[in-house]
């Protein structure tokens, strides 16, 4: 399966509604700190967006739940991982998506086969703190050589006047929180990515 170029990730089904009609064909919903009766019914209603508007759903951390939700893909970090049952994933015939931010992570999300990779924080990102500052585009050119054909992702303090140098340095795909979600508006916003990724 290809997906999108554009991959957007929001915390509420609110922003899959508002932006799902625009064209957004690949969207993550990322959800933190909620009780597990907001999250199960979070992950139900951005199914049936996604499943009405043709477009790929991949739920962030809660792989039990995409799982009894009947959903595709999930996408978990190298902490996720750890407590992750790999098994019951791939039998309930989940797609993988993983975090990696440098070489040990890669080399040992290499050998679980994910169904994609992504490499973060291209550019310092303002969403949350982590210990890698920077990652630079010769990273993304290194990583995409290293991954071969398993889509790469390149996320982290990514704009539109920044997707085109990512793609080109070897990103497949680029993601994307606060370009959107702080924007004065992010309806415009989420039309120029479109344009600039397809
Ligand atoms: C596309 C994409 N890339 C990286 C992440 C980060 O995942 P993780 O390291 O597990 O951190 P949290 O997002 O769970 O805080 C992601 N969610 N999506
Ligand atoms: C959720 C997340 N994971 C990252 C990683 O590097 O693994 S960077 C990131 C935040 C992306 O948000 P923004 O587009 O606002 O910088
Ligand atoms: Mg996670």
């Amino acid at each position: 399966m290809m997906l999108d170029r554009f991959y957007p990730i929001f915390d509420h089904a609110d922003w899959l509604r508002r932006m799902l009609p625009l064209g957004v064909k690949l969207v993550q919903l990322r959800i933190k700190d909620q009780p597990d009766a907001v999250v199960r019914d979070q992950i139900a209603q951005s199914r049936d967006l996604c499943r009405a508007h043709g477009a790929v759903l991949v739920v962030n951390d809660f792989w039990q739940h995409a799982i009894e939700a009947g959903c595709e893909w999930i996408h978990l970090g190298q902490e996720d991982l750890d407590a992750a049952d790999l098994n019951a994933i791939r039998k309930a015939g989940l797609k993988l998506g993983v975090s990696t931010h440098d070489d040990d992570e890669l080399e040992r999300v290499l050998s679980m086969g994910p169904d994609y990779v992504a490499l973060g924080p291209v550019y310092p990102t303002i969403l949350k703190k982590m210990k890698w500052e920077q990652q630079g585009l010769p990273r993304v050119t290194e990583w995409k050589a290293r991954v071969g054909d398993i889509p790469l992702i390149g996320i982290g303090g990514m704009s539109v006047a920044r997707a085109p140098s990512a793609l080109q340095a070897g990103a497949d795909i680029i993601s994307v929180v606060t370009d959107i979600t702080l924007n004065a508006d992010p309806e415009t916003r989420v039309r120029e990515w479109i344009e600039v990724t397809r």
